[in-house]
């Protein structure tokens, strides 16, 4: 057994159990199911089948009719017990699109900002350790609007790391990029993967991105869950994704 195998075989026990039903106008979402507590798992699926808004219910930025996410032993939120731990206090780091840094403050001062959160002893080292992961050393003191794109989104990245996330949601974040700032960005991305333990939920349409990065895959249609399960064995689905 491979190594990325033998760690999701390991911490099968540890996955993450979810359940949301939410209803919009012309969308409704249904999951049920869980994730692996660790490694990459990547949410895929045409677009307006509901993966951010599954992110967005896993943030707690929704507010679904049937709600229940559980991390661990840890219940974040279980409507039925009328449970629920504001966004603020779900220890998650948010990765979207478009790079959402503080516009006045430097790269360093943004992810002093998400630090806060973390609350911390070892608070720089860890730091220091997210600096390094992503090469933004030389970074640290320029304001957003003097990075380009790619260093942007991987100052963003970090500050999502800075707040010591349990869970770090990543929504399509290579898509606003040209081909080369995805080629510059990819690689600290697999590092991430190989040196955090942190499980990551992934959405992208790219089956590229998917092969590089994911260890396990759910793919999604209208609003429901239609496969799930490791990397290998699910492939066949980024190959018909042209299909649904
Ligand atoms: N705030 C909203 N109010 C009403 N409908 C919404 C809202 N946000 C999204 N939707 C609708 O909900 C559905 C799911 O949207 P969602 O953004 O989750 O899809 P997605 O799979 O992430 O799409 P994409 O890949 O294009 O980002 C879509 O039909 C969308 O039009």
């Amino acid at each position: 057994m491979s190594e990325r195998a033998e760690a999701t075989a390991s911490t099968e026990k540890d996955s993450i159990k979810f359940h949301f039903q939410l209803q919009r106008d012309e969308f409704s979402l249904d999951v049920d199911g869980s994730f692996s507590g660790r490694g990459v798992t990547a949410i895929f699926g045409h677009s307006g089948c509901g993966k951010s808004t599954l992110l967005r219910c896993i943030a707690g930025l929704e507010k679904p009719q049937i709600a229940f996410f559980q991390v661990d032993q840890s219940v974040w939120e279980d409507s039925s017990q009328s449970t629920r731990l504001p966004t603020h206090q779900r220890p998650i780091g948010y990765v979207f699109q478009e790079a959402s840094l503080f516009p006045h403050l430097s790269a360093l001062k943004n992810l002093q900002y998400g630090q806060k959160r973390c609350g911390q002893s070892q608070n720089n080292d860890q730091l220091e350790q997210v600096i390094d992961l992503l090469g933004i050393e030389n970074l640290l003191h320029r304001k957003p609007d003097r990075l380009s794109g790619g260093e942007r989104q991987r100052v963003s990245i970090a500050r999502a790391l800075a707040v010591c996330p349990q869970l770090l949601l990543m929504d399509e974040p290579l898509s606003a990029l040209d081909m080369k700032r995805k080629r510059e960005i990819l690689p600290f991305l697999e590092r991430l993967h190989q040196e955090l333990a942190i499980p990551v939920l992934y959405v992208t349409h790219s089956p590229a991105e998917v092969r590089r990065l994911a260890d396990n895959l759910v793919v999604m249609d209208s609003g429901k869950i239609i496969a799930s399960g490791k990397l290998t064995e699910t492939e066949q689905y980024l190959d018909d994704s042209h299909l649904f």
